[in-house]
């Protein structure tokens, strides 16, 4: 049975960081008032985009009522106000711990599925720029924000985070107590859900829409992916360039699998010196073989890696014959090409957070994650190698097979958001492409 969002274990959770006051007021008539001073406020310190648009539903009233629902599948339903898109959206609920990148996070294919809900509590002040897209469009289900800036302050800004949203047709909700839903999901693990702004549909109607969905078991790379090969020149711009991973000076042709791929990706590629063909998810590796590729990569992508057995394939195919780079998604089809298995985690890896020790190197890295699903390290066969550990948790982070000239790693090297600390395994790809083509010779 659906029940109302003040459950006694919500109750019992810490108040939200800053939250209570404002949380209050929406309940009490005296307090309107200070609510329309804060808004007003924040919107007249913005220095250049005062946020004037509507479809936060400011219009004619100081403040919005909460107008949105997020029922979750263990039955809790949780009040918001939406912003972005209306409309009733299903998902799968993570969790991200970055404290800025909110627009890349947005564009990185890898969500599709699911909704992200932003731990850090305020989202939307920088706005949306035209630099930090990481793929054409946003794929995720929904947004899930505790306090939307009513106001943007960045000299990049090109549009509302609202806007964008309403225009990308993507649902998002705020105001609502994001710190207790990521406990609950600590707690019991990722949770299905739905967001819906249609009063029409009973809480019933909603739990059994989440009831009867699956992330399990479903090609979401197929949805993402490119639908025809094409050449990708764009490097780092020079004002962000620092240079880790800078190329030998020669030219390597890498073919990259698009799973959904991030454009950090391809950006730090082709400024380590590499030609870059990107190729569908469903492109042969045969074709790709006769591309006369010195390395191949296969990218990130969304959800669960064996509801992919064709992609499989076509790594199995490949693997041996050039030097191979897996990134998350690629680092589990990879894991399962070599004959290991993935598995499901309680809540996997969401943000720009996550500590990784390089076991050869033994170094420490601070990394950026985003995945759910993780390569079970004693499944796989002899002369493959656990390169990297999660420090959290213990899990495999990161894979090599050096008889078969194969890296991969479990997170993004290429960050975007997040921290730069991994970005010189770029270079050790490169190195490990010049290492095949020397003997090779
Ligand atoms: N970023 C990714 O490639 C995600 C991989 C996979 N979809 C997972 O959730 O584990």
């Amino acid at each position: 049975m659906a029940t109302r969002a003040a459950t006694t274990s919500l109750l019992s959770d810490p108040p939200s960081f800053g939250s209570s006051s404002r949380r209050t007021s929406q309940h009490k008539t005296g307090n309107a008032v200070r609510v329309f001073m804060v808004i007003r406020c924040s919107a007249s310190l913005s220095t250049s985009n005062s946020f004037t648009d509507t479809t936060l539903g400011l219009k004619g009233k100081p403040w919005k009522i909460a107008d949105t629902r997020l029922v979750l599948e263990d039955g809790s339903v949780w009040n918001a106000k939406s912003f972005g898109a209306s409309g009733t959206q299903v998902g799968e609920v993570v969790f991200n711990t970055s404290l800025t990148g909110y627009q890349e996070i947005l564009t990185d294919p890898s969500y599709a599925g699911q909704f992200v809900l932003m731990t850090n509590p305020h989202i939307g002040n920088t706005g949306i720029n035209v630099d930090d897209e990481e793929s054409q469009q946003c794929f995720l289900s929904g947004l899930v924000v505790r306090s939307l800036s009513m106001s943007t302050s960045n000299w990049r800004c090109t549009e509302h985070l609202s806007d964008y949203l309403a225009k990308r047709n993507i649902m998002g909700i705020y105001d609502v107590d994001t710190r207790a839903i990521t406990r609950r999901l600590r707690q019991d693990g990722s949770l299905r859900g739905v967001l819906s702004t249609d009063a029409s549909k009973t809480d019933k109607d909603l739990l059994e829409m989440s009831h009867n969905w699956s992330i399990v078991g479903v090609d979401l790379i197929s949805g993402v992916s490119c639908s025809a090969p094409y050449e990708w020149v764009d490097k780092t711009g020079s004002e962000w360039e620092f240079n880790t991973a800078s190329g030998v000076g020669k030219r390597f042709h890498v073919v990259a699998y698009d799973f959904g791929i991030k454009h950090n990706i391809l950006r730090r590629l082709a400024s380590a010196g590499c030609k870059i063909t990107v190729v569908p998810s469903t492109w042969s590796a045969s074709e790709a073989l006769k591309m006369k590729p010195d390395g191949v990569l296969f990218s990130n992508g969304p959800g669960d890696p064996s509801a992919v057995p064709y992609a499989v394939e076509t790594v199995k195919q490949i693997i041996g014959k050039v030097p191979v780079f897996g990134i998350c998604m690629g680092h589990q089809l990879l894991g399962q090409a070599l004959g290991g298995k993935t598995f499901k985690m309680k809540f996997g890896h969401h943000g720009g957070n996550h500590p990784v020790r390089d076991i050869r190197k033994n170094r420490v890295e601070i990394s950026a994650q985003n995945h759910n699903y993780a390569v079970d390290p004693d499944s796989l066969p002899e002369g493959a190698q656990m390169t990297h550990i999660n420090l959290n948790d213990k899990s495999c982070a990161g894979l090599a097979f050096p008889a078969l000239n194969i890296m991969s790693l479990q997170y993004h090297p290429e960050a975007s958001p997040g921290p730069h600390d991994s970005d010189s395994v770029f270079g050790e790809f490169i190195f490990m492409m010049e290492q095949a083509k020397q003997k090779a010779e």
